[in-house]
Formats: structure tokens, sequence, C-alpha cells
């Protein structure tokens, strides 16, 4: 364990020194690879985050570097950096939020579930950690293919008597994002004024951005409607094509892992009304989990929202992904009750 705190002379903590942000409530997160491409610049992102007092940096290998790095960074929490399987234990212990973007990225070609091999049992492992030190915690699974690895970590935390539906998160924040500042290109609008619900799945066409509720109203002909809802469907591949083998994206996925963990640590601290989408257990369509939008409370899960009035567009792409994201979830479930 390597813990990284700025000590003045008199052995006084300066980290914990000064700031306006000091009365919120003291919350712990930790990063499960932290030194990877996207956990390097979420756990800067999640330092700079006033709500953060204790930031835990969890991997297999590399991580203290990466605190020593962070730590030195003037803001509110204490980072503390953890290595191996030895040291998952406290960096668990105490967590209100863990975020999971553990595991192998995309190479040019791949599908998401193509990396389902590896990731399946990359999260079954954190997950059973998590049931055992931090049964508590909103985890927030950054690891690909989510729509099979949150019903994994479903599974898990069942089989551990620890799974709480409220607690459990897919982050397909990252679809949003890419939604708003595509709809924004496109309708020549304020990007910062944007609002696009996505829903469905975070693989190819189970992603669903819901452009009939874009806000502000831009009545853009069908055919950008279609050019925009496949770009946003295909935004992990561009950049994983882009990336040319060296992986997948990492910086706008850091940035909207810190957009997500954020809103979850808003609704811990009683902050009224932070909606964000997110894949969660739901009952919004006939499949045990789904990304709709979602209120974020003190308890994770406030209200799972419904879709609001489609097009007949976005109807007929609710009915084509449903076959495609039925058959990840149950797959997820399947892998994860085999002896
Ligand atoms: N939900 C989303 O929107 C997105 C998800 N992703 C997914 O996030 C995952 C990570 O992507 P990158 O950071 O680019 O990969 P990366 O390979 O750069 O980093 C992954 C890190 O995980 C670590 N790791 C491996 N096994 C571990 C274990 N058992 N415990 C803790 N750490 C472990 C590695 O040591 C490495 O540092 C991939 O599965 C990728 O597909 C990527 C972009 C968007
Ligand atoms: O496309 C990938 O493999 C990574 C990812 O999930 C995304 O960028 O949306």
């Amino acid at each position: 364990m390597f813990r990284y705190v700025a000590r003045s002379a008199a052995g006084k903590n300066l980290l914990r020194r000064g700031y306006a942000t000091e009365s919120a409530p003291d919350r712990k997160v930790a990063v499960l690879g932290a030194a990877g491409g996207i956990g390097q610049p979420l756990a800067l992102l999640m330092k700079l985050n006033p709500l953060v007092s204790r930031l835990a940096l969890y991997d297999i290998a590399n991580t203290p570097g990466v605190a020593a790095d962070v730590s030195h960074v003037n803001t509110r929490s204490e980072v503390t950096g953890y290595v191996g399987e030895d040291q998952l234990g406290q960096a668990l212990e105490g967590c209100d939020v863990v975020i999971i973007p553990a595991g192998v990225p995309r190479k040019p070609g791949m599908t998401r579930d193509d990396l389902f091999n590896i990731n399946a049992g990359i999260v079954k492992g954190l997950c059973a950690a998590i049931a055992k030190y931090c049964p508590n915690a909103l985890v927030n699974m950054i690891s690909n293919p989510v729509n099979s690895t949150v019903p994994i970590a479903a599974e898990v935390f069942k089989k551990a008597g620890t799974y709480d539906e409220k607690k459990l998160f897919g982050v397909t924040t990252l679809d949003v994002v890419r939604a708003k500042t595509f709809y924004a290109g496109k309708a020549k609008v304020n990007v910062a004024d944007v609002n696009v619900p996505v829903v469905g799945g975070h693989a190819g066409i189970t992603i669903l951005p819901l452009f009939s509720q874009a806000t502000p109203k831009a009545n853009l002909p069908e055919d950008d409607i279609k050019a925009l809802t496949k770009r946003t469907q295909d935004g992990g591949t561009e950049v994983v094509e882009a990336k040319a083998g060296k992986g997948s994206a990492t910086l706008s996925m850091a940035y909207a892992g810190a957009i997500f963990a954020d809103a979850c640590l808003k609704g811990l601290n009683g902050v009224p009304n932070v909606v964000e989408c997110s894949f969660v257990q739901s009952t919004v369509t006939e499949l045990p989990f789904f990304a709709s939008k979602v209120r974020l409370g003190k308890n994770g899960v406030e209200e799972v929202l419904g879709l609001g009035p489609l097009s007949d567009y976005e109807k007929e792409g609710l009915e084509k992904l449903k076959p495609e994201l039925k058959a990840s979830i149950e797959k997820g479930i399947n892998f994860a009750n085999q002896i």
C-alpha cells in the first residue's frame, strides 16, 4: 500500500487544509484498473472532484507511480495506491463508489463481445471482492462488454447475498457525451446546452440515442437523424480504428466516467434531481437490464425513468436491439453461474 499525503514540517496534513468543500461528507472512491488507459485520466479527474475525500487507486501493476503522481495535485482527496490482489481488500474497505475500468480494450476488427472471455473473469473476481469488502458501495461498471459485465456483477452479488439493484450501474455516459457532441455539430447549437437521452445498452445497435427528445429542438431531417444515430452507435469503433491497435476510447471515457461518478456522489450527498442515463436493472422493457434515464439518490437508483415518446424510427430501433441485448445479458448470467 502506498499512501501519498503531503505533510508540513510540523506534520500537519496539508491536503486537508483550507478547502471550502471540506464540509462535504467523507467519501471514498476506488478506481479498479487505475493504471490503464482510462484509469489514469479518470484517477486525475476524480482527484479534481471536491466531493471525494479519499481516492484509492488499484491495479495489478504500476499503481505506485500513478498514485504518487496524482497525489501531488493540490485538491481535497488523500490518494492511496494499491497494487496486486493482496491489497484489493484494503483498497475497497469503506468505499462509497467503486469505478471499474479494469480489463482489455478492443483492437480494430473486434466487437465488444470479443472481450468477454478475458474481461468476464476479471469483473467476476473484482465483484467478489466488492461483495466482501464494501457491499454497500455504488458500483460503476465500465469494463466491456457492459451488456454482459453488469449482469455478471449482479449474479456475483446475488450469490454473495449482497445484491442491491439500486447500487449497480453500467456506465453508458460516453454514449450520451457522443450523442450530445454530434447533435450539437449537426444542429449548430451550443453543445453545453444540449441534452440527448441514450437508451438500450452499450454495443452497436443496442445503443439507441433518442434524438426525437434532443434539446434544444432543431427539426433535423430524417437522413441527418439516421446518420447521427449510426455515428453514435459506432462512436467506439471510430476511436478504435483511429487508434489503429493502440486501444479504444480512454480520454473521452475518463471524462464520461468522471461525470457519472460525480452524479453518483451528488445523489449520495442528497443533491436533488440528479439524472443520468445508465444500464441498470429495469422494468422499462421486458429485458432485466436496460439503459435509460435514472434519478440518483442517497441509496443509488432512486427511480428508473421511462423512455418517453419515441419516433417511429426509434421504436423500430428499440425492437431491433432487444434480441442482441437479451443474448448478451443471458451470456453474462450464464457465465457467472457456471461452476
Ligand atoms: N463503458 C464504456 O463506455 C467504455 C468501456 N471501455 C472498456 O474499459 C476497459 C478498459 O479499457 P482501457 O483502460 O483502455 O484498457 P487498458 O488495457 O489501458 O487498461 C486496463 C487496466 O486494467 C488493469 N487490469 C487488468 N486486470 C485487472 C484486475 N484483475 N484488477 C485490476 N486491474 C486489472 C490492467 O493492468 C490495465 O492497467 C476495456 O474493457 C474497454 O473496452 C472503454 C471505453 C468506453
Ligand atoms: O468501443 C470500445 O471498445 C470502447 C467503448 O466501449 C466505447 O468507446 O464506447
